[in-house]
């Protein structure tokens, strides 16, 4: 038998960091090594494995840094990412990040870390998005010329905590549909008042939040006559924390670079 892979969860009482740590605390190919949180959470000191619903795991939810993570996966916030990354780098641990909402400064700090570290970085850990955002590109590229022309929308429906709008699993699928529409898309967040028509290079994004919805994108293809929609949703979260546990796995041996779940996916 191999040794365990050795995670280390960021974010690890969140809503994700739950799941994260109860779907590995099943796996006997990996090893919960640490679970961390920001210095101020009413939680720390707590069992990782009982603030999960699962066996207790001897690993108390912490701030401190673990050495000895081969991977880090973090589901956490913006506000907590800098950190996060500047210890990867610092440790030189693979990182597997889905926060979503970061800055565009951030970012290019992700893109710079992934100039020492392995990092896969997608908003959806999920494969049936992910998969779901290569036939949004596909149905586009069908579509570009259809006569009458082509009308691009993204609704998004989340439950009521969620942070950021419009998720960065929107975002993505816009960017992506983007490059099959062309460089002069327009990017419309919303829409109130009096708008006038719709101009044809748009995509319209409305993001719906509603209850304890774990997630849910459909992509409306509307034409003169008729109408695709899209839709892909989760029924729980298992599906993001399921992703990101074989993305950790899949980087483990992977040199420094940026990769994303199409990578992980082979898609
Ligand atoms: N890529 C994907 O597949 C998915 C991505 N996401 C994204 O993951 C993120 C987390 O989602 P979710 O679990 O629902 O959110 P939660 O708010 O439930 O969890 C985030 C956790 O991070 C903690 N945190 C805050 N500051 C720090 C810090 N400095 N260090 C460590 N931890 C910290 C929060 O603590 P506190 O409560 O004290 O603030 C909280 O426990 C979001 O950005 C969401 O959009 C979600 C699902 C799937
Ligand atoms: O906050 C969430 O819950 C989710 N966030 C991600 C996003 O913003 O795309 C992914 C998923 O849809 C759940």
């Amino acid at each position: 038998m191999s040794t365990p892979l050795k995670i280390a969860v960021h974010g690890a009482a969140g809503r994700m960091g739950r799941r994260v740590v109860a779907l590995a605390s099943e796996d006997s190919a990996l090893e919960l090594v640490a679970a961390m949180e920001n210095d101020q959470h009413p939680l720390l000191g707590q069992d990782a494995g009982d603030l999960a619903g699962v066996d207790t795991l001897d690993i108390a939810l912490s701030s401190k840094w673990p050495n000895d993570a081969d991977v880090v996966i973090d589901f956490s916030l913006p506000e907590a990412i800098d950190r996060c990354i500047e210890k990867c780098v610092l440790h030189e641990t693979a990182l597997v990040v889905a926060t979503t909402g970061m800055t565009d400064a951030q970012v290019e700090r992700l893109n710079e870390a992934s100039e020492s570290i392995p990092i896969v970085w997608a908003p959806s850990m999920s494969l049936a998005v992910n998969l779901s955002m290569k036939l949004a590109q596909q149905i586009t590229e069908k579509l570009l010329d259809v006569p009458g022309g082509l009308d691009i929308e993204i609704i998004e429906r989340h439950h009521r905590y969620k942070a950021d709008a419009p998720s960065g699993t929107a975002l993505k699928f816009g960017d992506l549909i983007a490059e099959k529409l062309g460089d002069d898309t327009k990017h419309v967040h919303g829409r109130e008042g009096h708008t006038g028509q719709r101009t044809r290079n748009e995509i319209g994004y409305h993001a719906v939040r509603v209850g304890d919805n774990p997630g849910e994108h459909t992509i409306v293809f509307g034409m003169l006559g008729e109408r695709i929609e899209l839709n892909v949703a989760a029924s729980s979260r298992d599906c993001y924390a399921a992703g990101a546990l074989a993305a950790a796995k899949w980087l483990s041996d992977k040199p420094e670079g940026m990769y994303d779940m199409f990578d992980v996916l082979e898609m």
